[in-house]
């Protein structure tokens, strides 16, 4: 029997960024592992024009939950779904609901923030911040309150080189900064950003830095550990390989090399790309909740979710890897044929933005305009780009993450939690890894469909057929300009023309004297 998936049994617990890709994998599989749970209160604001029923019935009806339902066929009576925004005071949150939270959780998971790298630096600060304080004063007033695990990046800490699983002090108290957010103005609070920010490389990882020390000195009468993954990849195992629901990370950047959109990057080949699959860092989270509850370490213990140490994976591997993949199972109606290029020279990574990008978007959108169409390429790129950009200062450099605490509570773990529960990373084959993952990111987040895979061959073949058409038709039109205006291609020119007449001429005497 796992302890771990005891631990949960009977137990309230309480999830902020339930709807968010991380949340959902984790109540995913509390419930299939714990489904003797009491109940999950998750905080939830309506979006989108769905109300807070409407969000948490299209989780519970996703693919995702299918296993779930098998296990826990009641599992909609056991998710209470709480009316919250985290960017209010007190969460907007009603007095009843309130006094249910506090009267009964046992444990927090707090998973909501903002990930967006260009946040402004006031909403930044009230989700990474403020309300991290607000939901430790909310889990001071908890008299059943076993853990609160927090979770933050392990980028939180990116302007060092080597991190240890240790709380390192912001050179600005986060209590100052709230207060003057309360008074400055946006003007002026966006134009102190990039003074307070330093050398973090954006405001999603500066805050998510301030959020830590705010759990170091909120911690005093409480229970917390903090968990630090890295670039959360999609499931590795549970309940099934390879999903994925959203574009964040190397998400977006999979499906624009797929369809022929990203053709080159500004990374480093050999810089360690630290993925960790979505279920190992659920699986590290569950174990620290129970650890947490059940030993109480008397210090706030830091947790480590990342690979590189222990089973490294490179940027060139890595995308290796994704081309080979969409060989096999290329994504519908590309753009052009997958080809990518990693370079971190500053000159090659222009001369590729705009050969390779900018170029084929320009010349698609006259052919659009042509043909009476709207153009949208250039717009499209454009947007792929900024992405890229805001992402390569994570391409290009490599951290070393020690993982001391992270492999302590492995060694504490029972056999069967260890399988039950794997957050072992070394068990992790790269290749097969990633192949699932771009299929993943192919069915769950595209949903496009396998039969659809012929055809999407088919339509690489044109592109290709396409493309060396179009490079046979430039370099028929550059010759012919340069042979107009240049005597020394002329000379050229002749001599090739002449070479082949010559080697020709041999060749159909030899085959004549042969007869
Ligand atoms: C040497 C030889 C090599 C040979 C082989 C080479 C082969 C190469 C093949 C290449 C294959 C690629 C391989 C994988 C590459 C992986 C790269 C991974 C990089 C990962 C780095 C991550 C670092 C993470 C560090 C910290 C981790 C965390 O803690 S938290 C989570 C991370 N957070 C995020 O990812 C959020 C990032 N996003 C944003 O901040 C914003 O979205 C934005 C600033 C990027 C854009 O904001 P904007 O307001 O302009 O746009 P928005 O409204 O958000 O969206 C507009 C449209 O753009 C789409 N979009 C958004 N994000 C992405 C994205 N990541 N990728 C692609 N597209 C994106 C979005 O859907 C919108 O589209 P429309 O709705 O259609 O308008
Ligand atoms: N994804 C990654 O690569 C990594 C993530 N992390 C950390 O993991 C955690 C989860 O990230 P992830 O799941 O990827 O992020 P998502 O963006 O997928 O989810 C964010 C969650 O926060 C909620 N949220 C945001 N603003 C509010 C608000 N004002 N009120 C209520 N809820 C709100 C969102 O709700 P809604 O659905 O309503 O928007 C959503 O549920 C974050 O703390 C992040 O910093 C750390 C390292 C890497």
């Amino acid at each position: 029997m796992s302890m771990i998936a005891a631990f949960y049994g009977g137990k309230s617990i309480l999830i902020t960024g339930a709807t968010g890709f991380l949340g959902k994998v984790l109540m995913e599989k509390l419930f299939r592992t714990s489904p003797d749970l009491k109940v999950i209160y998750i905080l939830v604001r309506p979006k989108a024009g769905q109300t807070l029923q409407q969000r948490v019935f299209q989780i519970l009806n996703s693919k995702l939950f299918e296993k779930v339902k098998e296990v826990c066929p009641n599992v909609h009576e056991k998710i209470r779904a709480i009316y919250a925004d985290l960017s209010q005071n007190d969460f907007a949150i009603s007095k009843e609901d309130m006094q249910e939270l506090l009267s009964c959780t046992n444990i927090i998971f707090h998973c909501a923030a903002t990930v967006r790298f260009d946040d402004t630096l006031r909403h930044a600060v009230q989700l990474n911040v403020t309300a991290t304080r607000q939901l430790l004063l909310m889990a001071s007033q908890m008299p059943k309150l076993e853990a609160v695990i927090h979770i933050s990046t392990a980028y939180s800490n990116c302007n060092l080189k080597h991190i240890d699983e240790v709380i390192y002090p912001c050179p600005v108290e986060p209590k100052k900064i709230i207060d003057s957010l309360e008074w400055l103005d946006d003007a002026i609070i966006e134009e102190i950003a990039p003074k307070l920010i330093r050398d973090w490389p954006n405001i999603y990882t500066y805050t998510k830095a301030l959020g830590e020390m705010v759990v170091q000195q909120e911690s005093r009468s409480l229970t917390i550990a903090i968990i630090r993954p890295s670039i959360v990849g999609a499931t590795w195992q549970e309940p099934f390989p390879g999903w994925v629901d959203n574009i964040n990370g190397p998400n977006g950047l999979i499906i624009a090399a797929g369809k022929g959109f990203l053709r080159a990057l500004k990374a480093a080949p050999k810089a360690v790309a630290d993925l960790i699959p979505v279920d190992t860092v659920v699986n590290l989270m569950l174990a620290v909740g129970w650890y947490t509850a059940v030993h109480r370490p008397k210090s706030t213990l830091v947790y480590h979710s990342t690979s590189g140490n222990l089973n490294p994976c490179n940027w060139h591997k890595m995308g290796v890897q994704v081309l080979a993949t969409f060989e096999k199972i290329p994504l519908e109606r590309a753009f052009r044929r997958p080809y990518a290029n990693f370079t971190s020279n500053n000159f090659t990574s222009q001369y590729w933005n705009a050969v390779s990008h900018q170029a084929p978007a320009i010349i698609y959108d006259c052919y659009l305009r042509l043909t009476g169409r709207k153009p949208r390429m250039t717009k499209v790129m454009n947007q792929i780009l900024r992405t890229a950009s805001m992402l390569e200062y994570f391409l290009n450099r490599s951290w070393e993450w020690s993982t001391y605490n992270t492999e302590m509570l492995m060694s504490e773990l029972s056999p069967e939690d260890q399988r039950v529960f794997n957050f072992d990373v070394r068990q992790l084959n790269w290749l097969e890894y990633i192949e699932n993952y771009v299929l993943g990111v192919k069915k769950y987040l595209l949903k496009e469909d396998m039969a659809g895979i012929p055809e999407a061959k088919q339509h690489l073949k044109r592109l290709r057929n396409i493309h060396y058409l179009f490079n046979t038709a430039l370099f028929l039109i550059v010759w012919r300009l340069l042979i107009a205006r240049s005597q020394m291609a002329r000379n050229v020119w002749f001599f090739i023309v002449s070479f082949c007449y010559k080697f020709l001429s041999y060749f159909r005497a030899s085959s004549t004297l042969k007869v």
